[in-house]
């Protein structure tokens, strides 16, 4: 297990070389990217975005590859190397760990040649002289690396420590070891369709879950997909695509998806035929909502407001899927793991009870309100429900029920709150791992009497 990231890495900004080897400027995007994440706590697709856009786009997709698959293993690859450095990273060239992590990351968890691997990290150190100076050890670490394998990874998790302590107090520590591993792996890529969901798993060559969502493995390009430019389906884990289930959209309801952006749910709301008011406090992400539903041929009246504060409805639905620490997508965001601090999780909790307070007050007598948020952690999920029905004795729990909208027995909690986790929907004996496993998620259906 891990500590928190060190502060002290800074990318290089030495002079590059005019004719470059094969491969350095993929290598240097990725280590910049992961340095963004580490350092200023940048989102990596964010980073990402901005670094590679001078690349080619097989270029970008090997960078952002080399990044996540880094960020992915980050807690074992930093253990490895504290057992390989006897000295530890260098002080004040923290970057020299970036370099070694990233080249580790290819050599033991990527179908990248070794040579190609140590050559580019080698060659990046030498572009700083900060650096410079440690060209030599990470050739020799590498190397070492390329020639033992697997073998040498220590058993180490792979989030920081006291995230998967948290995990351990909320689930177990058997529970929180299989989590810690789950998070670690890839996520396959999961769809929801507006309609005929049998005929486009066939198309699509996906498996149909019992929940309703498609799931493909090596989809590539999403955007080259069947069905992409006619807007037949959006991209949303499993789990994401619960919540909005659990208000049973249908024709003349109207309701309010609280904090909507960049529109997963409201797409749900909005193709079952609901009337939805979608809001969100941010502008560039409601753009992004707007852009979204236009592709999908579907409408909603779009709202930039404090969820916090908004005065509007009544409603017979109010669908919260608030901003949390996203700790429960960290397979589909490694940098989550390295971005997020038990301060975070702190201070939005304190938002998600301000927008619970004010969301409830918008719900028609009768009227069903839905909480969810992408988080492992039980601050963000249950103790938010339980809090809130201490503070409110209009709100009752709708609890729900095992094979309602697909959902498993073993994802419903003892309160009929749902509680989705990484390990969950495993897949059978001989099948490819890569098609099981969830989001984590939590989700909570009140009443208003
Ligand atoms: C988890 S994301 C929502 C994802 C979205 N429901 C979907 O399915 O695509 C949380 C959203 O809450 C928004 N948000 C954060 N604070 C807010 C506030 N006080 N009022 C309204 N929206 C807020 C963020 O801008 C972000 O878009």
């Amino acid at each position: 297990m891990n500590d928190a990231p060190d502060a002290s890495r800074r990318p290089s900004r030495a002079p590059r070389p005019s004719a470059e080897a094969p491969g350095l400027a993929v290598r240097r995007a990725a280590a910049d990217a992961v340095d963004a994440v580490l350092e200023k706590g940048q989102p990596l697709e964010e980073s990402l975005d901005r670094l590679t856009r001078d690349l080619e786009d097989r270029d970008r997709a090997l960078a952002r590859m080399i990044a996540a698959t880094t960020l992915r293993k980050f807690g074992s690859l930093k253990a490895l190397l504290r057992t390989l450095l006897e000295r530890g990273v260098p002080a004040k060239a923290s970057r020299v760990e970036t370099l070694l992590a990233i080249g580790a990351a290819q050599i033991l968890f990527m179908d990248v040649p070794d040579h190609a691997a140590v050559g580019t990290s080698v060659a990046l150190a030498g572009e700083s002289p900060a650096t410079a100076g440690f060209k030599g050890l990470v050739n020799a670490v590498l190397r070492r690396i390329a020639r033992e394998g697997r073998a040498i990874l220590p058993d180490a998790a792979d989030q920081p420590n006291w995230m998967v302590e948290g995990w351990a107090g909320a689930y177990g520590g058997e529970a929180a070891q299989a989590i810690s591993k789950a998070l670690a792996a890839e996520a396959p890529l999961d769809l929801t369709v507006k309609s005929e969901p049998e005929n486009w798993a066939e198309r699509l060559g996906g498996r149909l879950l019992p929940t309703g969502s498609i799931r493909v493995l090596d989809a590539g390009n999403v955007t080259a997909l069947a069905g992409f430019p006619e807007g037949a389906w959006w991209v949303q884990d499993a789990a994401a695509a619960l919540p909005a289930r659990l208000l049973h959209p249908a024709p003349g309801m109207h309701i309010a998806d609280l904090c909507a952006a960049p529109g997963g749910k409201t797409a749900q709301l909005a193709a079952a035929g609901a009337q939805v008011t979608a809001l969100d406090r941010s502008a560039p992400r409601l753009k992004r909502l707007r852009q979204n539903l236009e592709r999908l041929g579907l409408t909603a009246e779009i709202v930039e407001a404090d969820a916090a504060r908004w005065k509007g409805g009544p409603f017979d639905g109010v669908l919260i899927d608030a901003p949390c620490s996203a700790t429960g997508t960290i397979r589909r965001h490694p940098d989550v793991a390295w971005t997020k601090g038990p301060a975070d999780i702190a201070s939005l909790a304190g938002l998600q009870s301000r927008i619970l307070d004010n969301a409830a007050s918008l719900v028609k007598p009768g009227g069903v309100l839905v909480y969810s948020t992408c988080s492992l952690e039980p601050e963000e999920g249950e103790r938010q429900i339980a809090e809130l029905l201490a503070r409110r004795s209009d709100l009752v729990r709708d609890p729900v029920v095992p094979g309602e909208a697909g959902i498993a027995a073993e994802w419903i909690n003892a309160a009929g709150e749902v509680r989705t986790l990484p390990t969950h929907m495993p897949v059978g004996e001989g099948e490819d791992p890569r098609l099981g496993g969830l989001d984590g998620f939590f989700a909570a259906r009140l009443r208003r009497r």
